[in-house]
């Protein structure tokens, strides 16, 4: 059964298809875009697991060919854009080639990139293979690399034509990825209403050993909330800003412990606790619904602490967020479930929160 989410951006609007087993049908969707060439970006994880499904599938429609990148957010960066650039030009790609990225967060994130640059913009498509991937990520064209200064400090807003999500793929997927997935999914549910955050805790194990139909619930929910986030506002002026919830912190910890030492999701997840630490401390969030975040987080299997990681480095991390301005950094708190503001806190809660959540002074 195909679910589809639809991401309204006007003329850059695109459907999101959930399922499983969609990579085999992926040629009737990729057809609809009349390509005059396919390039199919992936890792050396995924390609000996989806890349022929998804590669023989497209064949009757252009010429296929393929770029594999390293596998790691280590080499989310420059050297892979070129490596993805190259692929096309040795493929001979024109204005009207399509991209498929075909993996997790880190692939989709580049792929995406090297589409919105080459011959200065065409069109890619999105098949996200992990959990994170598929529930977040491959959503509302965010794409970008790392810089050794900070995560994701490069990118370009592009939307994909198109998102298939086959559901299949993630049977694959090792559990310390499936707990990853579950940092975003925990945000989304913080964003939304008590009734889908309450879902999500209340099936947390179900989720976490791969059960279908929980699955497909939860899929679907989380991308209609980021689909709606990123319809009302596409380039981040506004509500965007909140898909960003814990991330301020997660960037920081992902940056210092060394780019692929935790995972994204992990990072995000605790993340979200120290944010919401953040948001008790100014008065926001009662302690019982701190310690409902911490206990999400704890079920999903991700970690709650950061465990000596040095605090002002942290700290300097931060102030290079792109939501900081004039050294002002901005986080995103919360007010309770579905309610959030976007603000400076005093140095002195930041501090105190750091150091809760096992920061090194
Ligand atoms: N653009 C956005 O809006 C956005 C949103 C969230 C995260 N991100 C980015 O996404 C990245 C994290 O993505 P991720 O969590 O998917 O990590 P990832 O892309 O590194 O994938 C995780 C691991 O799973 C492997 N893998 C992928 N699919 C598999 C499958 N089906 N079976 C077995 N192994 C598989 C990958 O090779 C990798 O080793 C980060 O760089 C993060 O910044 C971007
Ligand atoms: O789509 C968005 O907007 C997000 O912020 C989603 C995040 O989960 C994602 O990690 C994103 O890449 C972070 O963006 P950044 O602008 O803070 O780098
Ligand atoms: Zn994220």
């Amino acid at each position: 059964m195909v679910k589809t989410t639809e991401v309204n951006l006007g003329a850059r609007s695109y459907p999101i298809l959930t399922g499983p087993g969609l990579l085999e049908q992926a040629g009737a969707w990729v057809g609809k875009l009349n390509p005059t060439r396919i390039v199919i970006v992936t890792n050396e994880t995924v390609q000996p697991l989806y890349l022929e499904r998804l590669a023989a599938s497209c064949r009757g429609i252009a010429p296929v060919s393929s770029v594999i990148l390293p596998d790691g957010e280590r080499f989310k960066n420059f050297s892979s854009v070129q490596k993805v650039l190259d692929g096309l030009a040795a493929a001979g790609a024109d204005r009207r080639s399509v991209i498929c990225a075909l993996g997790g967060g880190v692939v989709g994130d580049i792929a995406g990139f090297a589409a919105a640059i080459w011959m200065r913009g065409i069109r890619f498509v999105q098949f996200p293979t992990t959990l994170l991937a598929q529930v977040d990520s491959s959503v509302g064209g965010k794409t970008g690399v790392n810089l050794p200064a900070g995560k994701n400090l490069i990118g370009c807003f592009h939307q994909p034509s198109l998102v298939v999500a086959d559901t299949q793929t993630l049977e694959t997927l090792p559990a310390r990825e499936v707990s990853a997935g579950l940092g975003e999914i925990i945000k989304h549910g913080l964003l939304g209403d008590a009734a889908y955050f309450d879902m999500v805790f209340r099936n947390m194990a179900a989720i976490r050993r791969l059960d279908h139909e929980v699955l497909a619930e939860v899929i679907a929910g989380s991308c209609e909330l980021k689909a709606g986030i990123v319809s009302r506002d596409e380039k981040e002026s506004g509500i965007r800003a909140t898909l960003n919830l814990g991330h301020t912190f997660g960037h920081a910890i992902e940056k210092l412990a060394g780019f692929g030492t935790w995972l994204h999701g992990e990072a995000v997840g605790c993340g979200l606790v120290l944010a919401a630490d953040l948001s008790r401390r100014l008065g926001y969030l009662t302690p019982e619904e701190l310690g409902r975040v911490t206990e999400a987080v704890r079920s999903a299997g991700l970690p709650v602490r950061i465990e000596g990681l040095p605090l002002e480095a942290a700290i300097a991390c931060m102030k290079g967020d792109k939501k900081s301005a004039g050294g002002h950094i901005r986080f995103v708190v919360l007010h309770g479930i579905g309610r959030t503001t976007v603000e400076e806190a005093p140095m002195e809660l930041l501090r105190q929160t750091l150091l809760w959540g096992g920061y090194r002074p």
